[in-house]
């Protein structure tokens, strides 16, 4: 769904809308060493990355705590300033014109939100109509989507604090869509929400993007929002770009195992058939791992000419799995780079 989403913006797509060219972050810690003794250290949060992202793209940015993804969004955002390399938003220098491109971006912090906590949600809308400006017409426009896509309507007049976690981040992906972004940079939009309000918003945001081409940058922890969102996906680690592909690119650079799942009539012993390995058993139904390279059907008709076979599937390596195992064999530099896109 997500490369439905990508395909109808490609009209109006017109190249690199994010562009980042060996950006580098450095922050100099002081560490105490001893009762009286403090060490300056520096740490590299960002350590020359460079990537392109085109208008319409949904990209999933993602990566271990400390990898440096905060950093990089801050600094396109216009938060922190950059110590070295380049980067556009929207041919803006973020940090030296932060006014000017707050009025093309977007933001929205799963753990913080840019709502006036005491207000009820349409009084920071108001405000937020009027802080950037944003003609009647379309304000109006806007917020009557956004009310009716994320459904809002019964809690406009809630005061925020009074909302739910996942009442609170719809109200927030609203308020950051008010003045139309042609960026939208969402960090964890779904953490702590449930599986219904999950669903919505990340169906509201496929829509979004199919519909306006909003370009967005998606930081988070599930993996399951990328699978759904981007079609690419960049992972970072210690502030270096380690991939910069599709989602199924990735499970073949880092390949895993297969697994099988068996139903037998009745409980055995694991399984033993040549070219894999029982990983757990349960009552009649067994797992077993097989690299996901090889074929399956050698190992399927083995278990099915010497056990009672009653049903069996095949699972793919998830890919958190995948993920895990990139981190943990980590490449000197970026694998499969896109080049400049
Ligand atoms: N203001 C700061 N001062 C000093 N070090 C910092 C600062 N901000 C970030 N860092 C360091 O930079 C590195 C990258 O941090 P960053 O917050 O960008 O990671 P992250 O990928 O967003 O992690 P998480 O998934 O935990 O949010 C970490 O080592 C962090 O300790």
């Amino acid at each position: 769904m997500a490369e439905e989403a990508i395909r109808t913006a490609d009209p109006v797509r017109t190249g690199g809308l994010i562009e980042l060219d060996g950006l580098e972050r450095v922050f100099d810690v002081r560490r105490r060493t001893g009762p009286l003794r403090r060490e300056k250290t520096r740490v590299r949060a960002v350590d020359g990355i460079s990537f392109t992202v085109s208008r319409g793209e949904m990209v999933g940015y993602i990566g271990p705590n400390g990898a440096g993804k905060s950093t990089t969004v801050k600094m396109l955002t216009g938060i922190l300033t950059p110590s070295g390399g380049r980067l556009r938003v929207a041919g803006i220098d973020p940090s030296r014109e932060r006014t000017r491109l707050a009025r093309r971006i977007g933001v929205v912090f799963g753990q913080r939100t840019t709502l006036w906590w005491d207000l009820p949600l349409i009084d920071s809308y108001r405000l937020m109509h009027r802080m950037y400006r944003i003609p009647d017409a379309r304000y109006r426009q806007n917020l009557e989507r956004c009310v009716e896509l994320l459904d809002l309507g019964a809690l406009l007049d809630v005061p925020v604090r009074q909302l739910s976690l996942g009442q609170r981040m719809r109200g927030d992906i609203a308020a950051a869509l008010l003045h139309d972004p042609e960026v939208l940079y969402l960090d964890e939009p779904t953490i702590g929400l449930d599986v219904v309000s999950k669903a919505k918003v990340r169906e509201f945001l496929r829509d979004l993007n199919a519909e306006r081409a909003t370009t967005v940058l998606l930081t988070t922890h599930d993996l399951t929002d990328i699978e759904h969102l981007c079609n690419r996906v960049m992972v970072i680690d210690h502030g270096r770009l380690v991939y910069d592909g599709t989602l199924t690119g990735l499970h073949a650079i880092a390949p895993g195992e297969r697994i099988l799942v068996v139903d037998l009539e009745h409980r055995l012993p694991p399984i033993e058939v040549a070219g894999a390995r029982p990983v757990r058993v349960e009552g009649p139904r067994q797992w077993l791992a097989f690299p996901a390279s090889a074929s399956a059907a050698p190992i399927v008709a083995a278990i099915a000419d010497g056990y009672p076979l009653v049903d069996l599937s095949v699972r793919e390596p998830d890919i958190e799995s995948v993920i895990a195992r990139m981190y943990s064999e980590r490449p000197a530099g970026p694998v499969r780079p896109r080049g400049s896109s």
